[in-house]
């Protein structure tokens, strides 16, 4: 058995390459739909778009892709057979570039990676993406793979939890995390009767992300650890079922957001740290760095405020929600990515902002909160 923490060794990322400036969204989905008409709806997503505090976001689809399938700029017409389609292939080829990049940032041979854990929101095929990845990137056929689907926002997290535990049950194990989203199950027309709607067009955006995770690097090989993964755990806030739903229908998924969900988050995010860091006697969440799920700018504000967090402590999440959108499973990674980048290139002793211990937070359905503890590496 490993003797040490899984440790995250590398972290990859990879954007689609059709790009929306968010001052610019509501006109595009307005135009792009034939809704032009429909005047206030399209000034309430101008409104909700200003508030998001998102600059531009990255999509796998194009204007073409939604001009060519009229299902798609119809709300809720069956049009699923095209959505699959279409991202069957793409969601695991994003994947694979951001493995690429995680794998070259590790330096050893893929043939060391022992498993494969791919999480996506979006295809649902026999065999899965996570066969499609594993062919694309030429994994071992004995990698053992772990599929996830469907699980929403929190899955950033769920995925550093399973490789833990892969992780620390087999010495040598290295496990390869692959977490890629895709919106095209979202995207469709407006509707007057499901306004609701119109928060998912303005939020939710495509990338990937990819972690070597595995326990006692072996230093003399080129392995270089970033955060150790000391611990990891979910829980479900109770009666809070129908603050975040999503349903996957003819017409893609649809998802409804209760206007709650940042007060929710907030009001049970101190039981969560209280919990995760008891044992080893922190209480002060000014002291550790942060990466939670941007799920929203309110989500943030709401978490800033509760715990009195200095302004800088949720930077990065700031950053990757500004700069890329909500990508659901995949902001934590890019925000861990973030932290480390800016850790060296602000001459930091630690990985983790210059600090010790940090968190990650994935939120998503149920409410489901997961709370992972996090310890950084001096830079050398
Ligand atoms: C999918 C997963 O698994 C996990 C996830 O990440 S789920 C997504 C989580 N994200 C959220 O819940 C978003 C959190 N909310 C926010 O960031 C902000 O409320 C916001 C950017 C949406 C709006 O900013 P705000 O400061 O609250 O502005 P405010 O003026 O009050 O609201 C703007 C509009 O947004 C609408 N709105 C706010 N929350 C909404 C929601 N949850 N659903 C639909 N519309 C919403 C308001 O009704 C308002 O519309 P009108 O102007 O027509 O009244």
């Amino acid at each position: 058995m490993p003797e040490g923490f899984a440790t995250i060794m590398a972290i990859g990322r990879a954007l689609p390459p059709n790009v929306i400036d968010q001052t610019s969204f509501a006109d595009f989905y307005f135009r792009v739909h034939n809704c032009e008409h429909l005047v206030e709806l399209k000034q309430k997503l101008q409104r909700i778009c200003e508030r998001t505090q998102i600059r531009k976001r990255h999509f796998m689809w194009d204007e073409d892709l939604l001009k060519a399938n009229p299902c798609l700029r119809t709300f809720m017409e069956p049009s699923l057979n095209v959505r699959q389609e279409f991202a069957f292939p793409m969601v695991p080829k994003l994947g694979a570039e951001a493995a690429y990049k995680a794998i070259n940032e590790w330096g050893q041979p893929k043939s060391s990676i022992t498993h494969l854990i791919f999480c996506t929101t979006c295809v649902t095929n026999l065999p899965g993406a996570d066969f499609e990845a594993a062919e694309i990137i030429g994994l071992n056929p004995n990698v053992e793979r772990v599929m996830l689907y469907l699980q929403g926002c929190f899955a950033g997290a769920t995925v550093l939890r399973l490789a833990k535990s892969l992780a620390e049950s087999r010495k040598g194990a290295r496990v390869l995390i692959i977490c890629s989203e895709c919106t095209i199950g979202l995207i469709r027309a407006p509707s007057e009767e499901h306004q609701y709607d119109l928060l998912s067009q303005a939020i939710f955006s495509d990338g990937a992300s990819a972690l070597i995770v595995g326990a006692d690097p072996d230093e003399s090989a080129g392995e270089r650890p970033i955060f150790s993964i000391v611990s990891a755990s979910q829980i479900t806030l109770p009666d809070s079922r129908d603050a975040i739903e999503g349903f996957l229908r003819e017409g893609g998924i649809i998802a409804t957001i209760h206007k709650n969900l940042p007060l929710l988050i907030s009001d049970n995010i101190c039981k969560c740290l209280e919990g995760a860091f008891k044992s080893v006697g922190i209480s002060d969440w000014n002291s550790i760095f942060w990466a939670a799920h941007p799920g929203g700018r309110a989500i943030l504000d709401q978490i800033e405020m509760k715990l009195g967090l200095k302004p800088e402590k949720l930077q990065a999440a700031r950053h990757v929600l500004a700069e890329y959108g909500n990508m659901s499973s995949v902001c934590v990674h890019y925000i861990l990515d973030e932290i480390r980048l800016r850790a060296a290139e602000g001459g930091k002793v630690t990985t983790g902002d210059g600090l010790q211990w940090g968190v990650l937070f994935g939120f998503g359905p149920g409410v489901t909160i997961e709370t992972v503890v996090l310890h950084s590496f001096p830079i050398a």
